[in-house]
């Protein structure tokens, strides 16, 4: 079955349906993974945004549970160049079909996926929709449509879950939170208490934590109001880290600034330098908004910078005791070596 892709500038590309067969609208973004498709898929982080992959075949080693960063896929739609209808791995549940298909999530395949991202750089992110409809005023109803507003509360948890161990005591403050972070702090034995989006200041310093994590998660950092709001009043009273949404909401609350990128980082493979000790990793990322670094505020200090184009991806506040980075240090998918990071954090902690 013929599918389009339309694009907000007007533009229509023609391809096949595979997955649900239902109209979506979202935000066109690219990622530049060669494999990682589930991660992608199921990262909270994507909610509301059609991913699109440049590498060319997607799909041929399956799915299988283990990959998968939450419960269900949170992107609203798919497209690949082509996919695998036979995939092949010792962990195989089921082909991609067949996963959209049961979350009710449409692909489009047979899109030359590396024009789609050249344009998109040129253009920048833009919003588009995939149909399987052939009605007029398509363009007019994409035009028309809008990013929802409360997507971070849509995605985050609802009750407080913990995590026993013996080790540190850590909040985690779930704004859209990949598993694999929850996985780096259970394998450094932390004692984890993981909270919604909404909890209070007041209730995190009473559950007596050694430390509080603000998430990854979708969306502009400066619409996430109430748990900028919480990182505020939390500042000096216990160590603060964060990841992607959650290092730019810290940012936000320390009064410094964020802003759109023109088509942001989503890769497995993007450099980044540890500016204390002048060494280059190979990170994973996914972020369409950066923190500004002329606005940074007193005592902010960069720890991380993108090496591509000198963005910021991580800073520290030595008077609060704040660490953040930008990008994924969990990897989920991508390379391991900013695990350490993990570790260092625990490991600072009095
Ligand atoms: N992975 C994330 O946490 C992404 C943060 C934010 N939504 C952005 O796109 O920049």
């Amino acid at each position: 079955m013929y599918a389009k892709l339309i694009l907000e500038d007007g533009t229509v590309l023609k391809g096949k349906s595979f997955g649900a067969k239902t109209t979506i609208c979202g935000e066109l973004v690219f990622n530049t993974g060669m494999t990682g498709y589930t991660e992608i898929l199921t990262d909270p982080s994507y909610a509301g945004q059609v991913v699109t992959m440049t590498y060319p075949l997607i799909g041929n080693y399956g799915i299988n549970t283990e990959d998968m960063e939450s419960s269900c896929i949170r992107v609203s739609g798919f497209v690949v160049k082509e996919y695998s209808v036979n995939p092949n791995h010792w962990q195989c549940e089921k082909d991609i079909d067949t996963y959209l298909k049961e979350n009710d999530i449409p692909g489009i395949y047979g899109i030359d996926t590396r024009m789609l991202t050249k344009k998109i750089r040129e253009k920048g992110t833009m919003k588009c929709m995939i149909t399987t409809e052939d009605e007029g005023r398509l363009l007019e109803k994409l035009k028309d449509y809008k990013f929802p507003g409360n997507i971070v509360e849509q995605v985050s948890r609802k009750d407080i879950k913990h995590i026993e161990g013996a080790g540190k005591k850590i909040g985690v403050v779930d704004l859209g939170i990949k598993s694999g972070i929850i996985n780096q702090l259970v394998s450094l034995d932390c004692d984890i208490y993981i909270f919604p989006q909404d909890i209070g200041s007041k209730e995190i310093v009473d559950y007596d934590l050694d430390g509080v994590l603000f998430s990854n998660g979708p969306g502009d950092p400066k619409e996430a109001v109430i748990p900028i709001k919480t990182v505020k009043e939390l500042i000096g009273k216990l160590p603060i880290w964060g990841i992607c949404l959650g290092h730019q909401i810290i940012a936000l609350a320390l009064g410094a600034d964020t802003y759109k990128l023109k088509f942001g980082h989503r890769g497995s493979n993007h450099p980044v330098m540890n500016m204390n000790t002048g060494k280059v990793f190979i990170s994973s990322q996914n972020h369409g908004y950066a923190v500004e670094e002329s606005s940074f505020t007193k005592d902010m200090e960069k720890t991380f910078i993108n090496v591509n184009d000198n963005t910021i991806e991580g800073f520290s506040s030595s008077d609060y005791n704040i660490k953040t980075v930008q990008f994924h240090p969990e990897e989920g998918p991508g390379p391991e070596d900013c695990h350490y990071i993990f570790k260092e954090w625990i490991e600072a902690i009095i």
